[in-house]
């Protein structure tokens, strides 16, 4: 049988989620083969034939980007949309000189510490257009070793005429996609946004979970971050009693500072609109959360290793404030989709139950456990400060099917040969940290005492 499958048959295999990992160099063939795409395959002629894009993004090598897509469309338009500012966007722009194609719209970062940490393409082709969210950064490295997630929306038609409400799906997609782009206040990203209108997007079924920088107050405050997934969840989400005692599972690659104590805002506030559930009434208890960040030593012997924790960027001197943190942590382990060595830049949320047969949701998003990315309340709750800008889609069973529940495995064998069990990056149940010997990877200090996949030590600075 043809090793490489079209790419069309590889997406036709992942409906209905759409849920993709990307290909990680140096696994078993068949661990790439289902469920995995490499940026040449997102980009391929296979889904569309592009007349032009827009790529969302906190890291970019733009001629490495270029030559991603095939030839016949590497002189497109192209917007980046990007958090840079000062010397480092004009270093940026100066990437892209010799390309006539390509324009800049620079994110504003108006709070402190904020990063435009979105990753999203939106690709028009001549039949329709396309929209991706993902976790990968534009440059060689983060798709080549590491654990990432991708969704690929369905082609979405050209409308007779452009509507903001017209051609919306039961999960208002595109609604808040509009409501997401327009945010930027951007004028280069008019056209993207007229070109969003003029679209039918109604077969989506994923709901939009975005971030955008602000002291968000009144209806907005429930539009954006964490409050707009309690929101999401109080709606559509599961039942209380489906749920009582499931975990709540949290899986990034960088965490923020989160405070004194986990009643600050980890448990008080953001678990709080984790664990909602259908109508709403605020549990009494919240349930127990579980956390999934590498160890030093998942690291270490990473296909990588010791440089895959570049791209986990947990400091010593957030680490060191908050030391109950680390009681939750578990190691990332992936047998079943054989990316155990392929560190995670990842980022999943889910519900999972006891027996880890079931989720009752499934997020997957650019962001991390911080309040930079999910917003703090401020002002007695009257408002959500958010510095970043994210996006995620939330997998819901009641879109896909009249369910309550999804069946859950990573399991790549499981996977192939059943259809609607939802894929999921990481094994369940976890793996807990090893007792006095396991640390959670932290990115500012030496390992000297044992060598790396590649036989070296680790001395940053
Ligand atoms: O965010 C925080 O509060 C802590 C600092 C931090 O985590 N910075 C950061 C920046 C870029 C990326 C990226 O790769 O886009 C990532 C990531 O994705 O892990 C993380």
């Amino acid at each position: 049988i043809s090793k490489s499958r079209g790419v069309s048959e590889l997406y036709k295999h992942a409906q209905p989620f759409s849920f993709f990992l990307t290909k990680v160099a140096g696994i078993a063939d068949k661990y790439n083969s289902t469920l995995a795409l490499d940026i040449k395959d997102i980009l391929s002629a296979d889904m569309g034939n592009l007349v032009a894009s827009c790529q969302f993004n906190y890291m970019f090598d733009i001629p490495w980007l270029i030559q991603q897509y095939p030839k016949e469309f590497r002189s497109k338009p192209l917007l980046i949309v990007h958090g840079e500012q000062g010397p480092s966007k004009t270093e940026l722009e100066a990437e892209a000189i010799d390309y006539k194609n390509i324009r800049f719209c620079q994110a504003k970062l108006e709070m402190m510490y904020g990063t435009h940490h979105t990753k999203m393409m939106l690709l028009q082709y001549d039949t329709g257009m396309r929209v991706v969210i993902h976790t990968s950064n534009l440059i060689k490295q983060d798709w080549h070793q590491k654990t990432q997630g991708i969704w690929i929306s369905p082609l979405f038609p050209k409308m007779a005429k452009p509507s903001a409400t017209e051609g919306d799906s039961l999960t208002y997609f595109k609604k808040n996609l509009l409501e997401y782009v327009s945010a930027y206040k951007a004028y280069q990203l008019k056209d993207w946004i007229n070109n969003i209108s003029e679209h039918d997007m109604s077969a989506a079924r994923v709901v939009i979970i975005g971030s955008v920088p602000g002291r968000h107050t009144g209806d907005q405050m429930r539009s954006w971050g964490h409050l707009k997934l309690k929101r999401v969840l109080q709606q559509h989400g599961p039942s209380n009693t489906a749920v009582t005692k499931w975990p709540v599972i949290g899986q990034f690659s960088s965490v923020g500072s989160m405070g004194a104590n986990k009643e600050a805002w980890l448990c008080g506030e953001w678990l709080q609109s984790l664990s909602a559930v259908n109508g709403g009434t605020t549990l009494p208890s919240v349930p127990p959360l579980q956390l999934v960040f590498p160890t030093k030593d998942n690291v270490r012997c990473s296909l990588e290793g010791f440089p895959a924790g570049g791209s986990i960027p947990y400091s010593i001197n957030v680490a060191k404030k908050q030391m109950f943190l680390h009681d939750f942590f578990h190691q990332w382990r992936s047998e079943g989709q054989g990316r155990s060595r392929a560190m995670p830049h990842i980022k999943t949320y889910l519900r999972p139950s006891p027996d880890s047969q079931k989720t009752a949701w499934f997020l997957v998003t650019s962001a991390n456990l911080s309040k930079a990315a999910w917003g703090a309340l401020e002002k007695k709750g009257t408002q959500l400060m958010i510095r970043s800008y994210e996006i995620g889609v939330l997998f819901l069973p009641k879109f896909f099917g009249d369910k309550e529940l999804f069946d859950v495995s990573s399991n790549l064998e499981l996977l192939k040969s059943s259809t609607n069990v939802f894929p999921l990056p990481f094994d369940l149940p976890l793996t807990d940290y090893v007792k006095g010997k396991d640390r959670p990877w932290l990115w500012d200090i030496p390992y000297m005492d044992l060598p790396d996949t590649n036989g070296n030590i680790w001395c940053p600075r």
